[in-house]
C-alpha cells in the first residue's frame, strides 16, 4: 500500500503473504528479563520496491533487518518471503552490513572477494560465475581494481566491494544494514548514486531492496516507500511514499518541494511518535 506523507498507518492492518517479502506481526525480546525491542512489527514489500526502514537510534532497525534475513528468531510473528515463511536464512536474500572491514575476506583480492558466494552454486558453471563476478564489478565502477586487496582501497571502495558482492549474487532481496554510515558525505553520496544506477540498470523487474538507515534525507533520496518505527518497544509509526521526479540527483532532488515536504513531515512523526500514539489511541507498547 502506498501512502502520500500524512496519511496515517495503522499497524498490523494485514497484508499479503503472497508478495515478495511480507513481515507479519514480529515481536523480539532478546531474554526473558529484558525489555521488549519489537512489539508487533507488520508491513509488506513489493517486487523491485525499494524501501527504507528509519527510527530513532536503538529503536531495533538492525534487529528487524537480522529477522528479516532470518540470522535472528523473533519472540513471535513471521516473515514470509514468496509466499513461503521462513525460519533461516533465505536463498533469495543478501545482506550488505555498515562494517565493510568485518565482512570483506582481507586475504582476497576485489574478485575473489566478490566471487566468493558463487563458489557453492552448483547452478552455475565457471564462465558464468565470472561473468557475473565482472559485471558486479564493472556495476559499482570498480572495474580495473580486481587484483587489488580490500586493505590496498578506501573504506568507500570497500563497501563498493561489499555491494558487489551482494549483487553478483543477484538476490531477489537486497538487504542493507546502514551500509554508508561508516564512510564520508561524499562517498556516500557516490555510493548511494552507485544504488540508484543498479535499480535504473536492472529496471522493475530487479532487485528489492530494504535498507535500514538513521539518515531521514538518505531515505528520502533513494526510497519509494519509507517505513518510520517508533521509540523502542517499535512498531510501525508510519508508512509513506516518496513521489519524487526522476532520475533522482543529489542537487535536484534534495531541493524539490516533495523531499522538502517529506523531511519535515518525518522529523514531525519521529519526534511525536508517543504523543502520537496517546492521541489516537493507537497501539500501546505490551508488558
Ligand atoms: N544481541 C543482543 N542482545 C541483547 N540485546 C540486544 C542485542 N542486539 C541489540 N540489542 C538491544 O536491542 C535494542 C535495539 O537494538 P538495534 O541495534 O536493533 O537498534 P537500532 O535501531 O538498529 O540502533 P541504531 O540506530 O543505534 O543502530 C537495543 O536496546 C539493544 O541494546
Amino acid at each position: 500500500m502506498r501512502r502520500r506523507a500524512g496519511e496515517r498507518h495503522v499497524a498490523g492492518d494485514g497484508g499479503d503473504r503472497t508478495g515478495i517479502l511480507h513481515v507479519e506481526e514480529l515481536r523480539k525480546r532478546y531474554a526473558p528479563d529484558t525489555p521488549l525491542v519489537c512489539d508487533g512489527l507488520s508491513f509488506n514489500v513489493n517486487q523491485g520496491e525499494f524501501v527504507a526502514i528509519i527510527g530513532p537510534s536503538g529503536c531495533g532497525k538492525s534487529t528487524l533487518l537480522r529477522m528479516i534475513a532470518g540470522i535472528l528468531s523473533p519472540t513471535s510473528g513471521d516473515v514470509w518471503v514468496g509466499g513461503r515463511r521462513i525460519d533461516g536464512p533465505p536463498p533469495e536474500m543478501a545482506l550488505v552490513f555498515q562494517d565493510y572491514t568485518r565482512s570483506l575476506y582481507p586475504w582476497l583480492t576485489v574478485e575473489r572477494n566478490v566471487r566468493f558466494p558463487l563458489a557453492k552454486r552448483r547452478d552455475l558453471d565457471k564462465a558464468e560465475k565470472a561473468e557475473r563476478v565482472a559485471e558486479a564489478i564493472r556495476t559499482v565502477g570498480l572495474t580495473g581494481f580486481e587484483k587489488y586487496s580490500p586493505g590496498q582501497l578506501s573504506g568507500g571502495m570497500q563497501q563498493r566491494v561489499a555491494i558487489a558482492r551482494a549483487l553478483a549474487f543477484q538476490p531477489q532481496i537486497l538487504l542493507l544494514d546502514e551500509p554508508f554510515a561508516s564512510v564520508d558525505a561524499l562517498t556516500k553520496e557516490g555510493l548511494e548514486d552507485t544504488l540508484l544506477d543498479v535499480r535504473d540498470r536492472l529496471g522493475a523487474s530487479g532487485n528489492t531492496m530494504l535498507m535500514v538507515t538513521h539518515d531521514i534525507d538518505e531515505a528520502i533520496y533513494l526510497a519509494d516507500r519509507i517505513v518510520v518505527l517508533s521509540k523502542p518497544p517499535c512498531v510501525v509509526a508510519e508508512e509513506l511514499s516518496v513521489d519524487l521526479p526522476v532520475p533522482r540527483t543529489q542537487v535536484e532532488s534534495r531541493s524539490h518541494p516533495e523531499f522538502l515536504r517529506i523531511r519535515a513531515y518525518v522529523h514531525d512523526v519521529m519526534g511525536l511518535t508517543d504523543q502520537r500514539r496517546r492521541t489516537h489511541g493507537g497501539p500501546q507498547p505490551s508488558a
